[in-house]
């Protein structure tokens, strides 16, 4: 769903007469604000799936309807924000790339609009962006190989760019942003947080079953119980703002590598760290760092970035792309929300290390070395950041060790999101073609039933995950058996069995991952 936004008083007369006969499709709806503060909770709500009312107007929508879009659509879509330039708002668009890194939104004043020149150019891009968004490969390919130096579509370069430029400069949060309640934003209640609380609290926590608000403040949960037992005292609206941030620097349109994945990797790595770390600091670093972990994944590979030549892979040299690309947004983010805790002091200065090497450790390029590491370490491996380590690379794949109807959903979508760095290759090969064969994001698929299949099970990007069982998820798709004894057999057996020999007390991992082959290979 692509929007236009006016804020502040701003009406569409400038260029109603050009969008009604040159761009008549380009706009779904329109979104009319009173003032920055309203278009930021806006985007805040609708990202994260709280639902209320505002005035919406277009093709398919009323006027005051409750808004009902799916939170990828600031991903799917464009957004176009017309904005009076107000206070400290004279360009929004700073402000966009630091707190929503991974929509596709730009912003342009009420005076910029009045220029035929800009309107034309501007509405002719977005005309080409939502070709492209509205088709998932070429969607991806764009983000990871794009290169545009003042595109306002997301690309992986475009967001380490600004990440980095970030780190450089100590910067204030604007007070629009500063003003929000994101717990109120949220709708906290009581009962919601020990709901949430207790889901985190079990090795069987159920992330498909939670709405994306329910991950932001689980994620808050777990940050603010570990900070509290470190010691170290935190804002909470302060430390949500991280999170909603966090989020929107996920994208959710990945059908694996999103903040679903994030949260879940980070309560899997608590669950460890808890049981085998004692000291609290090591055990919070080691949970942020997994929340961190995939931060700007484009829902690929390191191989696809680098056969292709993405500038981010030219960046790093062709060596861990994503690692690195997530390490270095992810640290931008903490420099800009938590600077205490990674200060440029000897001991801020460890903590980022352990965070690096953390997420570093999460290259599959590199698993065989960790398995060796586990192999020679007697039964202890007692450096807490080579631990801290170990648990994050557990926890990344630790998918393959929740219970069977849990760790079959995760088995579907990373099914899914292979298949698509198939079809990115193809359409790659075939010189980034549109009509290569890759339709929009329900048609993209080889297997057009596919798709219609996945939504069926309510697999994807929606927000509400139906749980669905696995053995329906087998007769559905066939392939995933194979895919999973093939990675059980190959990778994760042996780490985990050599992980479980040096940790006893997490048997439940090579267990649980043991018992899980069998149901593969019953339905293989
Ligand atoms: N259930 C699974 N089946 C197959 N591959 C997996 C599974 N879980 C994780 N992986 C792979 O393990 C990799 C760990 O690092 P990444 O998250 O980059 O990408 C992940 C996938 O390529």
């Amino acid at each position: 769903m692509s929007s236009l936004f006016l804020v502040g008083g701003v009406t569409l007369d400038p260029f109603q007469d050009v969008i009604d006969t040159r761009f008549p499709n380009l706009f779904d709806r329109v979104v009319v604000l009173d003032d920055i503060e309203q278009l930021l909770l806006h985007l805040y709500r609708e990202r994260v799936g709280v639902k209320y009312t505002t005035s919406v107007s277009g093709p398919d929508t009323t006027n005051n309807t409750t808004n009902t879009i799916k939170p990828s659509s600031f991903e799917t879509g464009v957004a176009l924000i017309v904005h009076r330039p107000t206070g400290p708002y004279k360009d929004l668009n700073p402000i966009l790339q630091r707190f929503f890194p991974c929509f596709n939104a730009i912003a342009l004043t009420e005076s910029q609009v009045r220029d035929d020149s800009i309107v034309m150019s501007m509405l002719t891009n977005l005309q080409r962006f939502v070709h492209i968004c509205r088709n998932r490969i070429a969607r991806m390919s764009y983000w990871m190989y794009e290169e545009e130096p003042f595109g306002s579509l997301y690309m992986m370069i475009r967001h380490l760019r600004f990440a980095q430029q970030l780190n450089q400069q100590a910067t204030t949060i604007p007070r629009a942003i500063r003003s929000i309640d994101f717990a109120s934003l949220l709708g906290v209640t009581p009962e919601m947080e020990s709901r949430l609380w207790n889901s985190l609290d079990t090795w069987s926590f159920q992330a498909h079953s939670l709405q994306t608000k329910e991950l932001v403040y689980c994620g808050f949960l777990l940050l603010r119980h570990c900070a509290v037992s470190g010691k170290l005292s935190v804002q909470n609206n302060k430390l949500l703002l991280l999170l909603f941030t966090l989020e929107s620097s996920y994208h959710q349109a990945n059908r694996f590598h999103n903040f679903r994945h994030a949260v879940d990797v980070m309560q899997a790595a608590w669950q460890l760290a808890k049981r085998l770390l004692t000291d609290p600091l090591q055990i919070l670093l080691v949970t942020l760092a997994a929340l961190g972990h995939d931060v700007g994944h484009p829902g690929a590979n390191n191989q696809l970035l680098c056969k292709y030549n993405s500038p981010v892979a030219l960046h790093y040299n062709q060596r861990s792309v994503l690692e690195n690309l997530h390490t270095d947004i992810f640290t931008s983010l903490l420099s800009d929300y938590w600077p205490q805790l990674i200060s440029r002091t000897s001991q801020g200065r460890q903590h980022m290390e352990l965070i690096s090497e953390a997420i570093m450790a999460t290259d599959m390029a590199f698993h065989g070395d960790y398995v060796r590491q586990l192999q020679e370490s007697e039964q202890t491996v007692d450096d807490p950041r080579s631990l801290s380590s170990l648990i994050l690379k557990a926890a990344d794949i630790s998918n393959v060790t929740r219970p069977l109807i849990i760790s079959a959903q995760w088995a579907a979508l990373i099914t899914f999101e292979f298949d698509d760095c198939a079809l990115i290759d193809r359409y790659q090969a075939s010189g980034g073609k549109h009509d290569s064969g890759v339709g929009g994001d329900r048609r993209n698929s080889l297997d057009k039933s596919k798709n219609s299949l996945e939504l069926e099970h309510g697999i994807g990007f929606s927000d509400e995950f139906q749980c669905t069982s696995p053995e329906q998820l087998t007769d559905s798709f066939p392939t995933i058996p194979a895919g999973q004894i093939f990675f059980i057999d190959t990778f994760a057996e042996q780490f985990f069995a050599e992980f479980c020999k040096a940790f006893p007390k997490v048997s439940f991992l090579v267990e649980n991952v043991r018992s899980n082959r069998e149901f593969w290979v019953s339905r293989s």
